[in-house]
């Protein structure tokens, strides 16, 4: 098996965007239906259960509700489980796909009463798109323009109410009016080894899979707490183990699967090391500005920023900080190398 690590034209093992086609078909059956399925963000699934509840209870339009967070996390699950919940139809399209007004317009005025209108990368509108959306969330109401030059004149259309699920992996670039049309935010947090667990056994269980416990355990705590990694890698160990072993996915062979495929035990693969390898021995640990990290490990700047930094960030290999990314204490110690006595704002390393 090869894995291309120079690029992400080829898939990494652990990117967390869907492979292909092919692999979002396999994450359709394994996706979780109802709110009760949905292993993990309590916090955001206590509310939605209220939220919804009460909704049906008038039999009102649930109030529009942004989802964001970093790929991955179940941000297109979640829209779906709303729109299932809510006992309506749901209409899915994205931010780049919309590019004319009237293409958003076609979509409102055939929404049927409290339908979710689920429109993803929702950072991505085009301002004249955006433009027509306002009204519409605000008070049901579009305005579009028939005919042209001098005979052409604005017509008001009235909306059945609906709910807009924005998902963005970047909210801070959603324009504030936008932003505050939103009743409902909810924010995906990475899932911890314990409801990864969860979500690698109940995969298995669907793929008719053979997993115990501990071999469940292993795929989770290296799937950089996203569940999207963690059936991706549950796929590969499986077929390790077919070929491999009896069929049986245990801790062993979850392991040498894992080994093989270059995910090391804290779930970096290629990519991540490349990234905090070359803050460390190329910036001596930083600070390094996103534009030179970008330019000396060959990758976007985005993609750092939306896939392989958030993770880093929120398991503490990686600051950023206002002069730029800094490597931490744990970074040097998972890589086996003696830190400077000071850490680059001149302060002795906590250790
Ligand atoms: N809370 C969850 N419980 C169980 N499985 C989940 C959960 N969240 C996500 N998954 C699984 O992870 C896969 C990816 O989730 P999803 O497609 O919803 O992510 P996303 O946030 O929309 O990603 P992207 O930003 O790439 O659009 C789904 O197939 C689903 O099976
Ligand atoms: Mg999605």
């Amino acid at each position: 098996m090869s894995i291309q690590t120079d690029s992400f034209t080829e898939q990494r093992i652990i990117d967390a965007a869907p492979a292909s086609p092919n692999e979002e078909a396999i994450e359709r059956a394994l996706r979780p239906k109802l709110l009760d399925e949905y292993v993990g963000q309590a916090k955001i699934r206590d509310q939605l259960e209220i939220f919804i509840s009460a909704a049906r209870k008038r039999k009102e339009a649930l109030d529009h509700t942004l989802l964001f967070g970093p790929p991955g996390l179940g941000k297109t699950t979640l829209a779906n489980i709303i729109a299932r919940e809510m006992g309506v139809n749901l209409r899915q399209t994205s931010g780049p796909v919309l590019e004319r007004p009237g293409d958003l317009a076609a979509l409102l005025t055939n929404l049927e009463a409290n339908d979710v209108l689920f429109i993803d990368e929702i950072h991505r509108l085009s301002p004249v798109v955006e433009e027509i959306l306002y009204p519409a969330l605000e008070d049901y109401q579009i305005d579009i323009m028939i005919g042209e030059g001098p005979a052409a004149r604005s017509v008001k259309l009235d909306l059945q109410p609906f709910t807009l699920v924005g998902a963005t992996t970047r909210a801070g670039m959603l324009t504030n009016p936008l932003r505050d049309r939103f009743g409902i935010v909810a924010r995906l947090e990475f899932y911890n080894t314990q409801e990864l667990t969860l979500i690698v056994k109940r995969s298995a269980m669907l793929l008719k899979a053979n997993i115990d416990e501990e071999g469940a355990h292993e795929i989770a705590r290296r799937a950089r707490g996203t569940p999207r990694i963690a059936n991706r890698l549950l796929r590969r160990v499986r077929d390790y183990a077919e070929v491999k072993g009896n069929g049986d996915i245990t801790k062993a062979i979850a392991d040498a699967a894992l080994v093989m495929l270059d995910v090391d035990t804290v779930g970096f693969d290629v990519m991540d090391r490349k990234l905090l390898e070359a803050v460390l021995y190329k910036f001596g640990g930083g600070p390094v500005g996103i534009g030179n990290l970008a330019a000396a490990i060959g990758e976007a700047a985005d993609t750092i920023e939306d896939v392989l930094e958030p993770y880093l960030i929120q398991q503490g290999y990686l600051q950023r900080t206002p002069r730029g990314r800094v490597a931490t204490a744990a970074a040097y110690k998972h890589f086996g190398v003696n830190p400077p006595r000071t850490n680059p704002n001149g302060e002795l390393w906590e250790l």
